[in-house]
């Protein structure tokens, strides 16, 4: 279980100090996919840099199963907007390069590199380069990797925000896939409603202003989520709400 305690984040400014997250509080369950959205700047990134462990709150605390976050930490994997693959080393090398770091046996590597590459659908490119594949391709390949240190908590910060709206769909199809097959707890920043609504049991609605939750949406919907859902009335629906949530905000006085 994931909880934000209290989180308060405060960055010096020019003329004082900005109050990028003001008083947060969530709890994450197992397993959970739960998706963040919020107009520019409302903290979106801070909070996930806090549960990554690569910033530490103001005040507030972020536990881990009750244990504090002090730092990065092998049981979370953090997958970015840009790829960050290693450029020189194939697509199987990228995915063992954690388990290589972890000292895990070569043999045993490639065993679970392969499984992972296998999961996301680019068996035939274990051994490409990088830069012969496309965005999309080179995101699946950041899951995979990932994926093979068997994190239980996968923190995504906007993965999809850098390739076309029909690749978009597919990696969304794509990884509900993956995370149906292999369950872990996801936080999944996006800026795109429709992806919040259609990967997520719960949209966490950030505002601005302070940084701040303003709403939680549970997504009631069943998985395997599909094409015929995003265009059901109850995905509509939902979609709205969300969508109104973030759109229609006052700031805090
Ligand atoms: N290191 C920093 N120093 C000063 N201000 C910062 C720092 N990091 C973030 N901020 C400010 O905190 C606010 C929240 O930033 P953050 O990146 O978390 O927002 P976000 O919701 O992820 O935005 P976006 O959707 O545009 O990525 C922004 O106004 C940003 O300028």
């Amino acid at each position: 279980m994931i909880t934000v305690d209290r989180v308060r984040k405060v960055f010096p400014a020019s003329g004082g100090e900005f109050v990028a997250l003001g008083d947060v509080s969530i709890e994450l369950r197992d397993n959970e996919f739960v998706t963040v959205v919020g107009p520019s700047g409302c903290g979106k990134t801070t909070l996930m840099n806090i549960l990554a462990g690569l910033e530490t709150p103001t005040s507030g605390r972020a536990l881990v199963d009750g244990a504090p976050v002090t730092g990065p930490g092998p049981e979370r994997g953090v997958i970015f907007q840009q790829y960050a693959l290693f450029p020189w080393l194939t697509v199987r090398r990228n995915v063992e390069f954690g388990l290589r770091t972890a000292g895990v046996p070569r043999q045993r590597r490639r065993e679970i590199a392969d499984r992972f590459i296998a999961l996301v659908g680019l068996e035939q490119f274990a051994d490409a380069l990088p830069k012969t594949l496309s965005g999309g391709m080179k995101q699946r390949v950041a899951i995979a990797r990932a994926y093979a240190v068997n994190p239980s908590i996968l923190l995504m910060d906007e993965p999809f925000g850098a390739v076309d709206a029909l690749t978009r769909v597919r990696l969304q199809e794509q990884l509900l896939d993956t995370w149906s097959r292999e369950k872990r707890t996801v936080v999944f920043i996006t800026h795109d409603v429709d992806e919040a609504v259609f990967l997520a049991n719960r949209v966490v609605v950030m505002a601005a202003r302070p940084g701040r939750i303003a709403e939680v949406v549970d997504v009631g919907l069943p998985y395997p989520r599909t094409e015929e859902l995003r265009l059901s009335p109850e995905f509509t629906a939902l979609r709205h709400r969300v969508w109104s949530a973030v759109h229609h905000q006052e700031p805090l006085s």
